[in-house]
């Protein structure tokens, strides 16, 4: 007899619990402990501040990353430039509401992904999720303690960037390398590690989905022209030259989803929220915008490809600085549309839990063997000696 079973609440949602009439549940464990979590799923990502007083901390933290930025003494210079940056992010997140919804969308992600998964394989489950970020909180260190505490058979990490760049899914490995450093990783908790995901047919659809619903804001005669400017976060091109493998990974997912829609619009890639006076990767957002217009275009639709759920670069670059004040800057005859993050889409949700069960099905420790070593990279994410994955999942 199964120890768990599904139990019906109600609107087709059905919940994993312990089963009473079960004589090993009986006889053994307290009902607590039957309750423990088997499998963790931890959802990586780089957070956001919750209100304006918690943006100098977050910012703190982005400018002494040695993953995602490099500068000339960066012990002073960062802390400075952090505090430079402070009043302009705040005012930008005062914009938007008072703070970052990152994690809102990341609690409804990983809902949506324990349901499913508690329902799709009862043998791993009690499933829970725990949500690490790089730069805000939960941070890395408060959601590994917890997870040695609850002593689970199984931890899959999963990074919640589509497409790897070893400044932000690597810096997130480091972090957990950073935290074993010095302690023993947990002898019986077995690794799958879900490093990228940028062309899961899921995720592909979720977005030619979210295309759709805005595209038939548009007049019917209009809609074949209206063009999708896909818009990732750039990089600088310094990573683009040591190889770091994000700016075609991004490419590949935009393809997919073109091949999802059958190439119905005309298209193209531009990156947005360049920050500092280096190069990065163009032609930029806003640049994009101006060219087509010149040329002729008035009809845009913004898609957010890099990032799944909405953040500061959606709700305010976007929306605020593209959508409400380049429209007025050009005369008003464009319209700009933005298609949803993927947030809480159902085919969102069944992406994250196929990708999870085919992981943990696969029952290898890496998902994929491509993990990035950016062929001329010096940053300790790219270091396999130094690694989270040399430590933890290559032994
Ligand atoms: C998803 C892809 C991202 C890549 C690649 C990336 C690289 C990258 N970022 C910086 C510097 C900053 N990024 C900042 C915010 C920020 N970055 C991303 C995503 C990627 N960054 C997101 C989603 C956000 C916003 C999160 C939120 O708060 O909602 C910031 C802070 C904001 C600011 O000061 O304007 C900085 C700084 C570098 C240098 C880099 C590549 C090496
Ligand atoms: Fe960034
Ligand atoms: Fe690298």
């Amino acid at each position: 007899m199964e120890c768990f079973q599904r139990v019906f609440v109600g609107n087709g949602r059905s919940l994993v619990w312990p089963n009473a009439r079960c004589a090993r549940y009986l006889s053994q464990e307290s009902n607590i402990e039957k309750h423990k979590p088997k499998t963790g799923i931890l959802l990586l990502n780089m957070g956001g501040p919750q209100t304006v007083n918690d943006v100098p901390d977050y910012l703190l933290r982005i400018m002494t990353d040695r993953n995602l930025i490099q500068l000339p003494m960066q012990r002073f210079l960062g802390p400075y430039i952090a505090k430079k940056r402070t009043a302009e992010v705040q005012k930008k997140y005062e914009e938007i509401g008072g703070g970052s919804p990152i994690l809102k969308w990341t609690q409804k992600q990983g809902n949506g992904l324990v349901e499913r998964l508690d329902t799709a394989s009862p043998s791993t489950a009690p499933h829970k999720y725990y949500v690490a970020f790089r730069y805000a909180n939960p941070l890395t260190d408060e959601t590994m303690r917890q997870i040695e505490k609850d002593q689970l058979d199984h931890l899959v990490v999963f990074s919640q960037y589509p497409q790897f760049s070893c400044a932000t899914s690597g810096s997130s490995f480091d972090a957990i390398y950073h935290y074993f450093r010095k302690r023993q990783v947990p002898a019986n908790m077995k690794w799958t590690v879900i490093d990228r995901w940028p062309t899961h047919s899921l995720l592909c659809q979720c977005i030619a989905d979210r295309i759709k619903t805005e595209l038939n804001f548009f007049p019917v005669e209009e809609q074949k022209d209206v063009v999708l400017l896909f818009s990732a976060h750039s990089l600088p091109l310094k990573a683009v030259k040591r190889g770091d493998s994000y700016p075609y990974e991004v490419g590949a997912t935009v393809q997919a989803v073109m091949e999802t829609m059958k190439y119905s619009n005309p298209y193209a890639i531009t990156w947005q929220s360049k920050v500092g006076p280096v190069p990065w990767l163009e032609p930029a957002t806003e640049d994009a915008i101006k060219g087509f217009h010149k040329r002729g275009l008035k009809n845009f639709i913004l898609v957010p490809i890099a990032f799944t759920n909405e953040h500061i670069e959606t709700l305010h670059e976007l929306d605020i600085e593209y959508g409400k004040d380049l429209v007025k800057e050009l005369g008003g005859k464009i319209t700009i549309r933005r298609a949803a993050a993927p947030n809480d889409h159902k085919l969102f949700l069944d992406c994250l839990a196929d990708i999870v069960e085919t992981a943990v099905k696969a029952d290898e420790r890496v998902t994929n063997k491509f993990l990035s070593r950016c062929p001329k990279c010096t940053n300790r994410s790219c270091q396999p000696y130094k690694s989270f994955f040399a430590k933890v999942c290559q032994k």
